[in-house]
C-alpha cells in the first residue's frame, strides 16, 4: 500500500503535468525599458504534430537584453508588445494525436525557431537560413518567457535522465556554439582562437576542446572573463589591449605559441577590433568564422584575408543535428554547462535578472517558469558567483 507522503508526491507530480489552475503569465516587452507581466491566453496545439510544454527554465541571451534596451535588432523592430526569451527547457503536458516521439511528462530542450520546411534552404538541409523562420522573441513572434509553449514535436528534444532542466535551458546557446565550431571545421590536434569569453565564446572553447582541439586560446578585454575561461575549457588566454589589431594579433601568436597563426579563429564578440585582429591571427590557409553579431558594417583587413587564402564563414543559430550533439556533449560531461549558471530567479524577478545581465554581473542567469517554485532570492545567488572585473594580462 502506498504511504500518504508517496501518494501526495504522486499527486503533485500529476498536477505538474497539466495546465489546470496554471497561469500563463508572460514577460512582455512593450517598448524599450518598458516591460510587463501579462496573463496571456493558454496556447493550443496548432497541428496534430505539436506538443504543449510547461516552461520550467529560461536563460537570458544578449539579444533579449538588446530588445529590452533598444526595441530593435537591425531590421527586426518591436512594434507590438512581444514576449521575451528563447533559451528554454520544459516539460511536455499535452501531445498532439500524430506525435509518437514524445509523451506527457518528458523533459525537453526547446529549439525556438520553426522554419517553413518547404523552401530551398530548408530542403537543402539549411533550415536555419529559412526566410520564413518564426523565431521566438524576434519580432513579430513571441518568446518563451511564458507559462506554456506550443511547439512542433520535432523541435523539442528529450533530455536524458542525467541532464537537468536547468542544463536543458543551456542547450540553446550550446547549440549556437556547436554550429559555429562545425562551421570552423575544427579537427583533432588543431589550434583555435576564440575572440570573446561571454557565454557563446566559453561554449565555443568547450566545444572546440570536445572536437579534439589541442590548443584553445580565449581572448577578451576583461581579465575576469579570461580567468573563468581558463578554469572552464581554454588552454590559454590573452587580455586584449587598446593597441592596433596587428599588435594584439602578434602578441597572441607570440605569447600563445602560435608562430604561424591559428588553424581556426572564431569571433564570439562581435567587436570590430577583435574581428580585425582575427585576420592577423589566423594561419595561412586557415579558417575564420563570424559568430558574433555587432555592428553591421566595419573596416575589415581584407588584404590579410586574401593573401593568406583564409576561408571565411558566417554562422547563424543552429541547424540539423546541432541540438542533438549539444545534448550529447552535456550528457557525456564533455561540456559542463552547469558551471555557467550563476543563479536562478523566480519569474517575477525577470526584469532584475535582465539588469544583472546588462551590468555584466552574471554569466548565465535562469528565470524559472511562472508555475515553478524557486528557493532563495536572486541577490544571494548572484553575489556568490559574481564575476570580478580587472586584473593583469595573462597567457
Ligand atoms: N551567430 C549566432 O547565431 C549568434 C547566436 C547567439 C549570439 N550571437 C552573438 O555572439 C556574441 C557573443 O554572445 P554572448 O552571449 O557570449 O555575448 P557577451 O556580450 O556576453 O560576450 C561578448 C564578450 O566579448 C568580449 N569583448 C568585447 N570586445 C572585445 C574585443 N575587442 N576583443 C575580445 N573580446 C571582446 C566582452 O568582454 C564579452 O566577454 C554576441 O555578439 C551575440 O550577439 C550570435
Ligand atoms: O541564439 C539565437 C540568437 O540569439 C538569435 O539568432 C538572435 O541573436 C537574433 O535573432
Amino acid at each position: 500500500m502506498a504511504s500518504s507522503s508517496s501518494s501526495s508526491a504522486a499527486a503533485a507530480a500529476a498536477a505538474a503535468l497539466t495546465t489546470e489552475g496554471k497561469s500563463n503569465l508572460s514577460f512582455v516587452l512593450n517598448k524599450p525599458h518598458d516591460v510587463d507581466f501579462a496573463d496571456r491566453p493558454l496556447p493550443t496545439l496548432r497541428s496534430p504534430r505539436d506538443v504543449l510544454v510547461a516552461v520550467n527554465y529560461t536563460g537570458i541571451c544578449g539579444s533579449d537584453v538588446h530588445y529590452w534596451e533598444h526595441g530593435a535588432i537591425g531590421h527586426f523592430v518591436v512594434k507590438d508588445p512581444m514576449v521575451l526569451g528563447h533559451e528554454s527547457a520544459g516539460t511536455v503536458v499535452e501531445v498532439g494525436p500524430e506525435v509518437s516521439s514524445l509523451a506527457v511528462g518528458d523533459r525537453v530542450a526547446l529549439e525556438p525557431g520553426y522554419p517553413c520546411r518547404h523552401c530551398k534552404p530548408c530542403l537543402s538541409g539549411h533550415y536555419n537560413l529559412c526566410p520564413e523562420m518564426r523565431f521566438a522573441a524576434t519580432p513579430p513572434y513571441d518568446g518563451t518567457l511564458t507559462g506554456f509553449w506550443s511547439a512542433p514535436a520535432d523541435f523539442c528534444y528529450r533530455l536524458p535522465p542525467s541532464v537537468s532542466l536547468q542544463e536543458g535551458a543551456l542547450v540553446e546557446p550550446l547549440a549556437v556554439a556547436v554550429h559555429i565550431v562545425r562551421q570552423a571545421r575544427v579537427a583533432p590536434g588543431q589550434s583555435v582562437v576564440v575572440m570573446g569569453a561571454g557565454p557563446v565564446g566559453l561554449l565555443c572553447a568547450a566545444v572546440a576542446r570536445a572536437f579534439g582541439a589541442a590548443k584553445v586560446v580565449s581572448v577578451d578585454i576583461l581579465q575576469s572573463k579570461l580567468d573563468f575561461a581558463l578554469s572552464f575549457a581554454s588552454t590559454h588566454a590573452y587580455l586584449s589591449r587598446r593597441v592596433p589589431a596587428e599588435d594584439n594579433a602578434e602578441a597572441i601568436r607570440r605569447l600563445c605559441g602560435l608562430p604561424l597563426g591559428a588553424d581556426a579563429v572564431i569571433d564570439a564578440s562581435g567587436a570590430e577590433p577583435s574581428i580585425q585582429a582575427s585576420q592577423h591571427v589566423v594561419r595561412t590557409g586557415g579558417t575564420y568564422v563570424q559568430g558574433g553579431m555587432g555592428k553591421s558594417d566595419i573596416t575589415f583587413p581584407i588584404m590579410a584575408m586574401c593573401i593568406k587564402e583564409v576561408t571565411v564563414r558566417g554562422s547563424f543559430r543552429y541547424g540539423s543535428g546541432d541540438y542533438e550533439l549539444a545534448i550529447q556533449l552535456v550528457e557525456s560531461g564533455q561540456v559542463d554547462v552547469k558551471r555557467l549558471i550563476t543563479g536562478t530567479v523566480p519569474f517575477r524577478q525577470a526584469e532584475e535578472a535582465f539588469k544583472k545581465v546588462k551590468e555584466g554581473e552574471v554569466i548565465k542567469i535562469l528565470i524559472a517558469g511562472p508555475n515553478e517554485k524557486v528557493e532563495g532570492a536572486m541577490s544571494t545567488a548572484v553575489d556568490e558567483a559574481k564575476v570580478k572585473e580587472g586584473g593583469a594580462a595573462c597567457c
